[in-house]
C-alpha cells in the first residue's frame, strides 16, 4: 500500500511508508482498546437499594460516515476506520476524489473484518 499512495496522490514513498507505519500503529492501538472495552462489559455499578442490579452495557453507536482528505489518504482513514470497528460500528468512507484508488486496496484488505 506504501507504494500505491504515491501514485495515488504524489505522496514521497518515504513519507508513504512512515504514513503506513502509523496507520499500523493506530490499528493496534484502538485494538487495544476494543480488547479493555471488553473487559468491562457488564461491570457492575454500585447502588443503594438491594432490590435493583446496575450494569454498563456498552453497545455500537451504529453506522458511522467517515470524510478523509487527500494528503493523509491511509492515515487519516485508519484514525476514523480503526475506531469505529473497534466499537462495533459499521462504517462507511468517503474519500477524497483526489486519492480514491488507495481506499479501493484498503477495502479489499479489510473485507476480512
Ligand atoms: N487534512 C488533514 O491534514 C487532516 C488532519 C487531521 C484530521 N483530518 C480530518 O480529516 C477530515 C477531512 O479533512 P479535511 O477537512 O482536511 O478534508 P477536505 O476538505 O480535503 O475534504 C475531504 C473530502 O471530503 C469531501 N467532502 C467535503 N464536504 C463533504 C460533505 N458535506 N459530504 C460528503 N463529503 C464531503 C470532499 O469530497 C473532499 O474531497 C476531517 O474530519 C479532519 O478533521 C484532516
Ligand atoms: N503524523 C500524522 C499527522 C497527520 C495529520 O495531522
Amino acid at each position: 500500500m506504501a507504494s500505491d499512495m504515491p501514485v495515488d496522490c504524489g505522496k514521497p514513498l518515504k513519507e508513504s511508508e512512515a504514513d503506513l507505519d502509523d496507520a499500523i500503529s493506530c490499528f493496534e492501538y484502538y485494538a487495544d482498546l476494543a480488547e479493555g472495552l471488553d473487559a468491562k462489559q457488564n461491570a457492575p455499578i454500585s447502588f443503594p437499594l438491594k432490590a435493583f442490579k446496575s450494569y454498563v452495557i456498552k453497545e455500537p453507536i451504529g453506522v458511522v460516515g467517515l470524510i478523509v482528505p487527500w494528503n493523509y489518504p491511509l492515515l487519516m482513514a485508519i484514525w476514523k476506520v480503526a475506531l469505529a470497528l473497534a466499537a462495533g460500528c459499521a462504517a462507511i468512507l468517503k474519500p477524497s476524489e483526489l486519492s480514491s484508488v488507495l481506499h479501493l486496496l484498503e477495502a479489499q484488505q479489510q473485507r476480512s473484518i
